[in-house]
């Protein structure tokens, strides 16, 4: 189908149900465009058509941000997205879901350039790639309301890492290729606030959010 042009992207979107604006069909096809110019000489993502990474990646996040609206986060949330690699799902999540500071964070200083220069073509606001290990991030940054993760570490890793940085009645959402196990045992401290299935790229897709169990109800 071409060039990932505004009109492209949102035709192609679209096609896999979902109406986007003007302004984020524009803003898409922008990221879209450094990512698959910056891909032919570093290795970000898997495929090389743009309609591939916009079904199989690109909708993860809009689905993301229609999950978000329906949980109780904060009204201006600050937001870790751990092991953001070339910046998902958090670029094309602000497209959608503009609330509070947003923090990738990537400790492969190419992606984080990357990321950094999609940052400065996009200007979205509020958003920001950090070049570190997630456990070199500055002190000051906690307690967060919000931590993402996507294809980063085992669940009960990033959960374990969550609990002590998040708010009281903060949030963890995993980005998952299964549905929430039944048994918690392996995340102890936290309880579930929720799960979605959704598809894309013709696969099932799943988000897990957790509270700390301290948590008011
Ligand atoms: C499999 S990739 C996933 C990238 C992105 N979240 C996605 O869904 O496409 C995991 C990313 O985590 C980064 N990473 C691994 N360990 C890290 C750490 N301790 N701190 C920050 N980033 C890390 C890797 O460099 C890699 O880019």
């Amino acid at each position: 189908m071409g060039k990932p042009t505004p009109e492209n992207v949102a035709e192609q979107a679209a096609r896999l149900g979902r109406s986007i604006t003007a302004e984020q069909a524009r803003l898409l096809s922008l990221y879209l465009d450094a990512l698959l110019k910056w891909n032919k000489a570093m290795n970000l993502v898997a495929h090389g058509d743009w309609t591939r990474v916009l079904s199989d990646l690109v909708a993860d996040s809009w689905h993301l941000a229609d999950f978000l609206a329906e949980l109780p986060v904060a009204a201006e949330p600050s937001t870790l997205d751990l092991g953001a690699g070339a910046g998902l799902p958090g670029i094309p999540l602000r497209v959608f879901w503009e609330r509070g500071e947003y923090r990738m964070v990537e400790i492969r200083e190419k992606r984080v350039a990357f990321m950094r220069y999609a940052l400065s073509r996009l200007r979205l606001a509020r958003t920001s790639a950090l070049g570190c290990r997630v456990e070199e991030l500055p002190e000051e940054l906690f307690p967060v309301d919000l931590i993402l993760s996507r294809a980063f570490r085992p669940w009960p890793e990033v959960l374990a890492f969550a609990l002590p940085r998040l708010q009281a009645n903060g949030l963890c959402i995993i980005l998952a290729n299964a549905p929430m196990p039944d048994d918690m045992a392996e995340a102890p401290g936290w309880r579930s606030v929720g799960s979605r299935e959704y598809e894309t790229g013709g696969k099932s897709r799943y988000f897990w959010a957790f509270t700390p169990e301290s948590a008011s109800r």
